[in-house]
């Protein structure tokens, strides 16, 4: 595995300074507005890379640390950043470690690059409308304003889309469902669940529905013209546990297509009350073709996220014993899925310092007894 950053600030001016030394955004308190400091002069010695930046008329000074020397760092963003084949990045790991910080300083790099990017957040608990200083929770795709190439956010709330779903049903008896469920991608299920006490599937939903609303939600915007022209996309996933039910999910709704597709075999071949409900010959025929596109289409995003050309999953830890501890686990859930993952961000270290008080003594030496990853 290499490791391709450790940040810190040591300024308390500067409110975050994520991902690389080579494609490093802080964001000052007073505008929060990003700043890419891609063409700032540097400093690098003994592994910590110091920064100067004077900004009308204060002077902000920090250090970042980086595990990676300084060449390789770079070679791994010109890596990411190069070919413009659209790509995929999937940024994950524990709560709180400064998953979407690096994902919107990610996403800021890649415009910057000259990549129409679009960064999501399928977190539940969303904090990207606060990285970017810009209202987000409204579902839609947002225009992020600063960096030189398109940069839109969006950020999914499936926990609410479940609940507009659930009183469409309640409402409208099934219409405004389906038209819902459409909207996600997801109509099909609807038809052929609508006779099934849906309600009460939505009320315990299976693992990684609320995913699947998300992936849907995605790649609907992405198969729209409007929306092509992305050619990094950034996600900013849930922790550890959501991600790993994501990555399973389109087992599982393959698995249950085939299921449905089992009962809606033995239904149609039984009695003529039961052929009601899934109406006549063609109706039941045209929702078979439905399923049918959405076990493809749900292969297409189990392919995808396996596909080492163009995804890439980045594990974003912070040096305890506990963070580090989960990132492993995750690390081996993800090689177990063949998911590719090659890149670890470590995120928050604290720079040195000749003048330490007491807590950042103690934060410190605790930060040295974090294991390091295992370079396989
Ligand atoms: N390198 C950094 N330096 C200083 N502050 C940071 C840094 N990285 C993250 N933070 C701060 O830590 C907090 C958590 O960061 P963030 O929301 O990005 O984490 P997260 O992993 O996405 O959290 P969650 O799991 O809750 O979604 C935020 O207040 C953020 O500003």
């Amino acid at each position: 595995m290499a490791t391709l950053s450790v940040t810190s600030t040591s300024s308390a001016s500067i409110r975050m300074v994520p991902v690389t030394n080579s494609m490093t955004m802080v964001r000052f308190p007073r505008t929060r507005a990003p700043i890419s400091l891609w063409n700032f002069k540097t400093s690098f010695s003994s592994g910590f890379l110091s920064l100067s930046i004077t900004r009308k008329n204060h002077k902000y000074s920090f250090q970042v640390r980086s595990v990676a020397a300084p060449a390789d760092a770079t070679i791994g963003f010109d890596e990411m950043v190069s070919g413009t084949q659209r790509k995929y990045y999937m940024l994950g790991g524990k709560g709180g470690v400064g998953k979407t910080s690096c994902a919107a300083s990610l996403a800021v790099k890649f415009a910057n690059n000259g990549h129409p990017t679009l960064v999501v957040s399928t977190d539940p608990a969303h904090s990207l409308s606060d990285s970017f200083a810009q209202d987000l929770t409204g579902g839609t795709l947002v225009p992020v304003e600063g960096p030189d190439s398109p940069l839109f956010a969006l950020e999914i709330n499936p926990e609410k889309a479940r609940e507009e779903f659930r009183s469409a049903s309640q409402k409208n008896g099934g219409t405004g469902v389906k038209d819902f469920m459409d909207g996600m991608g997801l109509g099909m299920i609807v038809e052929q669940l609508g006779e099934l006490k849906l309600g009460e599937l939505l009320d315990t939903p299976p693992p990684g529905l609320d995913e699947a609303i998300a992936i849907s939600k995605v790649i609907q915007f992405l198969e729209s013209q409007e929306y092509n022209m992305f050619t990094r996309i950034v996600f900013d996933t849930a922790p550890t546990g959501h991600t790993l039910r994501l990555l399973s999910l389109p087992d599982f709704l393959d698995a249950s297509i085939g299921k449905l597709l089992k009962l809606r075999q033995k239904i149609t071949s039984a009695t003529s009350a039961i052929k009601s409900v899934f109406g006549q010959e063609e109706t039941r025929q045209d929702a078979a073709d439905k399923l049918e596109r959405l076990r493809e289409r749900m292969v297409k995003v189990r392919e995808l996220f396996r596909d080492t050309d163009s995804t890439e999953f980045v594990i974003v830890t912070i040096p305890t014993v506990m963070a580090i501890s989960e990132s492993s686990r995750l690390c081996a859930s993800l090689k177990k899925e063949t998911v590719p993952v090659k890149r670890l961000i470590v995120n928050q270290i604290l720079p040195p310092s000749a003048s330490d008080c007491k807590f950042c003594a103690m934060k410190r030496k605790d930060q040295m007894r974090a294991p390091r990853f295992d370079k396989e």
